[in-house]
C-alpha cells in the first residue's frame, strides 16, 4: 500500500483520513523530515515535536482562508509536505530550493514571513483586526513556543490582544525547551500547570468521551459541544493567561491527535482571544533528537542510525574562539560578566556558563532586555560581554543607541554570525550591521580579519572605556595558530599586509582574506596591490587610508555588509570630507536586497564576495585612464 503522504497535495485532503490514518501519516512525515534534514541539515527537532499538533491544525482550520502563524517559523516543515510542496520538499535550505521558513512568496498557506521569536501574536492580532474590519470570517492562530513566548514582543501582543476581546487563537507548543532549557518566571509557571493533576484529569475526560464515538469529522464538533459544559475541567482557575483577557485551554497532549481535534474545535467556536496549551516533546519520533534536543534544533547534514553530524573540522570556528577567550579572560577578570539571549551554546558560552554560573546569565529569547541590563550592569563597574547574533541585535537597536552608547557604557558587543549565514536565509543573514552601528556616536566597530585577531579584538574590547562591537563570521576561522596569550591591538589601527603602486585593496573582517588572495592573483599578473586589514570600521584609520589611496589613486573597498551605509560608504565619506575626490573608489559588498538562502559559498560567489570578482574590478579599474594629477 502506498503512503498517506502520496495523496496529500493540499491540507483539505487530511480531512478525510481516519485518526488512525491521521497517526500513520504523522509517522510517514516524521521519516520524510528525518530523511530530508540528515542530507540537507535543518531544525530536526522543533518540527518533530508538532508533527500531529500540525495535523490538527490544518484538520479544523483551512487554510489559506483561516490563517495560521508560526513564530520563528523553523517548526513549518510537516506545514510545508501537506500544502503541497512535497515534491521540492528535498531541496530545503538549498540555494533556489524551499525556505527553512514560512514564505508569503512560497505558498499561499504561509500566512506570515517569520525567522525571528515572539512576533506571531502581534502579526495574529493585526490579521484578526484586518479581518473585522473588513467584515471577513475566518480564523487566526499563532502558534508560538514556550521559548518564543519569552520575548517581551509575546507579552506586549497578548497584553493588547487580551484588552481588545478580538477573536484570535494562541496555541502555545511547550515543550520545555528554547534552543536549550528553557529559562525563565513563565517557564517555571508553564512547568507547574503541566504537573497539576488538574491536567491529566481533562486529558482523561476527553479520551474517555472519544472513545465512545466510532469516528471522527462532525462528531469532533458534537464532541466539543458536549465538552462546553464541562469545559470547567479544561480551564485551570486563576491562569496568568485568564487574568490577561484570555480563555485558557489546556494543557492538551500535542501527540494525541483526537483531544487536540477536540480542543481546536472548542478554540474556534469560542470567541475571543483564546490560548490552547498543547504539550510536545522535542525531537519526538527520533531517539537521538529526543535526547539531544539542543544539538538536534538546528543540524548539519548527520548520520541516521548514528546521530553523528557528517561535516566535521579540524579548524575552530570563531564561535568556539570567542567562547573559549571569553572564558580565559574571564578567570584573571573578576568583572567580567556574560549575557545571552537564549543562544547559550550558539554564541560559543557554554563552557563559561559552566565554569562560572554566576556570572553567566541567558535571559530568554529578550536581545533588548539583555543589552539594557548589561548597560545596567556597566554602570555598576562591571564590564558585561553580550554575545549575540547579528541578526537578533537589530531586535534591540534603541537600547544601544540609548541605554548603552548614549552613556557611553562599556559593553561590549560579540556580534556572531555577522555577514552571511547560510542556508537560514534573508531573516538570519547579519549584513546590516555595520550600517546600523556606525552612525551611533561613541560605539568602537571591529572586525578580526582571522580567528587569531578575534582573541586578540576581544581582549581589548574588554579594554575599552565605552561602548565596542566585535563582528565576527559564522563558521570555522581561516585555521592559523593562536598566539598563546590574547593582547591587546590599537584602537583605530589599520593593518597593512602588502604595498602595491597600482591600487589599494581595503577590507574589513572576514573579506580580508579575500583581498590578500586577490593580492597574490594581481601580482601574477604584474598588478601591485597594498592590501589592507582595515580592522576597525570605527574609527576608521584614517591616516593610513588616505596615505594608500592617494599613493595608488584606487581603492576597492571589501565587505561582507550591505553596502548602504558600510565600510565602503564609511571610506567614501572619509575621503570626500578630506576632499580626496578625485581617486577612483569601488565598493564590493551586498546591494540593497535580501540575500537568499544557500551555502555561504554560494551566496559570497553570487554577491562578488570572491577573489576573482576582486580581481576583475582592480583590472576594469587599471585598464580605465588614470585620473589626472592622482599618479
Ligand atoms: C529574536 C530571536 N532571537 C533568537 C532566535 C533564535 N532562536 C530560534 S528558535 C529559538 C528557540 C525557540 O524555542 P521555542 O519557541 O520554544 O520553539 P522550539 O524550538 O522549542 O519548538 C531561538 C532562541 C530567534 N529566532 N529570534
Ligand atoms: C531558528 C533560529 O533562529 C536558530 O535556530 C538559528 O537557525 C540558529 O542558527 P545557527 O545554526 O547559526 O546557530
Ligand atoms: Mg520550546
Amino acid at each position: 500500500m502506498g503512503k498517506y503522504l502520496d495523496q496529500i497535495n493540499a491540507p483539505k485532503d487530511i480531512k478525510s483520513l481516519t485518526l488512525a490514518q491521521l497517526d500513520k501519516l504523522a509517522s510517514e512525515i516524521r521519516e520524510e523530515i528525518i530523511t530530508t534534514v540528515a542530507h540537507n541539515g535543518g531544525h530536526l527537532a522543533p518540527n518533530l515535536g508538532v508533527v500531529e499538533l500540525t495535523l490538527a491544525l490544518h484538520y479544523v482550520f483551512r487554510t489559506p482562508v483561516d490563517k495560521i502563524i508560526w513564530d520563528v517559523g523553523h517548526q513549518c516543515y510537516g506545514h510545508k509536505l501537506i500544502t503541497g510542496r512535497r515534491e521540492q520538499f528535498n531541496t530545503l535550505r538549498r540555494y533556489g530550493g524551499l525556505s527553512g521558513f514560512p514564505r508569503p512568496d512560497e505558498s499561499e498557506h504561509d500566512a506570515f514571513a517569520t525567522g525571528h521569536s515572539s512576533t506571531s501574536i502581534s502579526a495574529a492580532l493585526g490579521m484578526a483586526l484586518a479581518r473585522d474590519y473588513k467584515r471577513e470570517n475566518s480564523s487566526v492562530v499563532a502558534v508560538i513556543g514556550d521559548g518564543a513566548m519569552t520575548g517581551g514582543m509575546a507579552f506586549e501582543a497578548l497584553n493588547h490582544a487580551g484588552h481588545l476581546k478580538t477573536d484570535l487563537i494562541v496555541v502555545l507548543n511547550d515543550n520545555e525547551m528554547s534552543i536549550s532549557h528553557n529559562v525563565g518566571a513563565m517557564s517555571g509557571y508553564l512547568s507547574r500547570i503541566r504537573t497539576d493533576p488538574k491536567y491529566s484529569k481533562s486529558k482523561d475526560e476527553i479520551e474517555q468521551l472519544l472513545r465512545r464515538i466510532p469516528s471522527i469529522g462532525s462528531t469532533v464538533l458534537k464532541v466539543a459541544e458536549r465538552l462546553k459544559d464541562g469545559l470547567k475541567y479544561l480551564m485551570v482557575p486563576g491562569m496568568i493567561f485568564e487574568e490577561l483577557g484570555f480563555t485558557y485551554l489546556g494543557p492538551i497532549d500535542g501527540h494525541n491527535i483526537g483531544p487536540m481535534l477536540v480542543t481546536l474545535e472548542q478554540a474556534k467556536n469560542l470567541g475571543g482571544p483564546v490560548l490552547v496549551h498543547v504539550i510536545t516533546e522535542k525531537g519526538r519520533g527520533y531517539g537521538p533528537a529526543v535526547q539531544k534536543a539542543d544539538k538536534f534544533h538546528g543540524i548539519g547534514p548527520f548520520d541516521i542510525d548514528s546521530g553523528d553530524c557528517l561535516k566535521k573540522s579540524d579548524v575552530s570556528t570563531y564561535t568556539e574562539v570567542f567562547g573559549n577567550t571569553l572564558t580565559r579572560l574571564a578567570g584573571d577578570n573578576p568583572d567580567i560578566i556574560a549575557i545571552t539571549a537564549a543562544m547559550c551554546s550558539g554564541t560559543g558560552l557554554s563552557d563559561f556558563a559552566q565554569k562560572f554560573p554566576k556570572r553567566f546569565f541567558d535571559v530568554g529569547i529578550a536581545e533588548q532586555h539583555a543589552v539594557t541590563m548589561a548597560a545596567g550592569i556597566a554602570k555598576s563597574g562591571l564590564r558585561p560581554v553580550v554575545a549575540v547574533y547579528s541578526t537578533f541585535l537589530q531586535r534591540a537597536y534603541d537600547q544601544i543607541i540609548h541605554d548603552v552608547c548614549l552613556q557611553n557604557l562599556p559593553v561590549v558587543f560579540a556580534v556572531d554570525r555577522g555577514g552571511i549565514v547560510g542556508d537560514d536565509g534573508p531573516t538570519h543573514h547579519g549584513v546590516f550591521d555595520y550600517s546600523f552601528l556606525r552612525s551611533i556616536p561613541n560605539i568602537t566597530i571591529m572586525a578580526p580579519a582571522d580567528e587569531n585577531e578575534l582573541q586578540h579584538m576581544l581582549f581589548t574590547a574588554i579594554k575599552q572605556n565605552g561602548p565596542c562591537a566585535l563582528r565576527y563570521p559564522r563558521g570555522t576561522g581561516v585555521g592559523v595558530v593562536l598566539d598563546a596569550v590574547p593582547a591587546p591591538i590599537t584602537v583605530g589601527e589599520a593593518e597593512v599586509i602588502t604595498e602595491g603602486k597600482d591600487i589599494t585593496l581595503l577590507a574589513v573582517g572576514n573579506m580580508v582574506q579575500v583581498a590578500r588572495k586577490a593580492g597574490v592573483m594581481l601580482k601574477e599578473q604584474g598588478i601591485l596591490a597594498t592590501v589592507i586589514n582595515a580592522r576597525f570600521v570605527k574609527p576608521l584609520d584614517e591616516n593610513c587610508i588616505i596615505k594608500h589611496a592617494m599613493r595608488t589613486g584606487r581603492v576597492i573597498t571589501i565587505e561582507e555588509n550591505v553596502l548602504a551605509g558600510g565600510f565602503g560608504a564609511a571610506v567614501l565619506e572619509l575621503l570626500q570630507a578630506a576632499g580626496y575626490t578625485g581617486i577612483q573608489v569601488k565598493s564590493i559588498g551586498i546591494p540593497d536586497d535580501f540575500v537568499e538562502h544557500g551555502t555561504q559559498s554560494e551566496l559570497r560567489r553570487k554577491y562578488g564576495l570572491i577573489p576573482e570578482n576582486v580581481v576583475d574590478t582592480a583590472l576594469s579599474m587599471i585598464n580605465r585612464r588614470k585620473i589626472k594629477g592622482i599618479k
